[in-house]
């Protein structure tokens, strides 16, 4: 149990130009034709959902990784992964520290290059994408020192995220052409976004203005411009009070509720009762993955991770 492990922010999670040392992923950006573009314009809803708006599961993949494994040196940090996410899933990676969760993550948004193995998104192998072709096709990433602007109001944080994907490699000549078409894409996201974090009364106020509880809507706000089918939270509470902790996840679960979730968290209470799956990795290596009744039943969970949790 690690519950009282607040680490310091490691370089992978402090902001998402992959200020990592050890990224090594390419970084340069594929040129995207238009027809790459994500074209959708709103944020829309679940189509068909549980009572708390999740989908079902349904066996459908968004997110797989095959083989995925991760060398420094010596060291297996991510051991030969399969991973199957579904669409709409809520999943939680946990496991002791150093077991291998961050770096899955930065293989997964591609701030990391495995070793062997791929990385599969609706069917598409991205595992040569860079970090930011990987947002445009819909790996979304939230960070724990995220990206606000503090001196731009909260609609033009929104739109810069919005931005970021609509807007593609194109020629300047494509770009004038397209340019009204992409101006209405930004402002259309940039709208339903705040509309879904709550924001929409407070878009013209400075986001360094904002409450602390504003703010998490708002860094919210940044990934869900995005588009992503896939959202990785990597310990999105850290370092927060329990009661903190537990609105924060609601308001994930809230905003996010018809994307796919990848969580990373300490707090295991909080996991059993939020997650759909969990996977519990050890040394690099998948133990188990299953349902959170499933999990703390397992004996080699209970061996290697949850200790006397499971017993309570
Ligand atoms: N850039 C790196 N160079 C060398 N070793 C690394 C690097 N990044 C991670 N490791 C090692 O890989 C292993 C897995 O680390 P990782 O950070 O992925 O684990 P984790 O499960 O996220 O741990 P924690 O719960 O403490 O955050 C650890 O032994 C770590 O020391």
């Amino acid at each position: 149990m690690s519950t009282d492990d607040e680490r310091t922010t490691d370089a992978s999670t402090t902001n998402s130009t992959a200020t990592d040392s050890t990224t090594d992923a390419s970084t340069a950006d594929s040129t995207t034709d238009a027809s790459t573009t994500n074209s959708t314009t709103d944020v829309p809803t679940a189509d068909s959902g549980t009572p708390d708006g999740r989908p079902d599961l349904g066996g459908d993949p968004v997110l797989r990784t095959e083989g995925l494994t991760r060398r420094f040196g010596e060291l297996v940090a991510v051991d030969d992964v399969d991973l199957a996410v579904d669409r709409g899933e809520f999943r939680s990676v946990i496991g002791p520290n150093g077991a291998g969760k961050t770096t899955l993550f930065n293989l997964i948004s591609g701030a990391l290059s495995p070793s062997e193995g791929r990385v599969v998104l609706d069917g598409e192998d991205v595992t040569a994408l860079s970090p930011h072709e990987r947002v445009r096709r819909g790996i979304g990433r939230s960070f724990q020192i995220t990206n606000v602007f503090g001196g731009l109001s909260v609609e033009e944080n929104v739109r810069i995220a919005a931005r970021s994907t609509v807007e593609t490699d194109l020629s300047a000549w494509e770009r004038y052409l397209r340019s009204t078409d992409a101006f209405d894409e930004v402002n259309e996201r940039a709208a339903a976004t705040l509309e879904r974090v709550g924001l929409a009364d407070r878009a013209e106020e400075r986001a360094g203005a904002l409450s602390y509880g504003d703010r998490r809507r708002l860094e919210l706000g940044l990934v869900l411009a995005t588009d992503p089918q896939v959202v990785l939270l990597d310990e999105p509470t850290a370092g927060m009070s329990r009661e903190v902790t537990q609105s924060t996840i609601d308001l994930i679960d809230e905003v996010l509720a018809d994307r796919t979730l990848l969580l990373i968290e300490h707090d295991i209470d909080l996991v059993m009762r939020v997650s759909d799956r969990i996977t519990v990795l050890d040394r690099g290596s998948e133990l188990v993955t299953g349902t959170p009744d499933a999990v703390a039943a397992d004996p080699e969970v209970r061996k290697a991770y949850l200790g006397g949790v499971a017993d309570e």
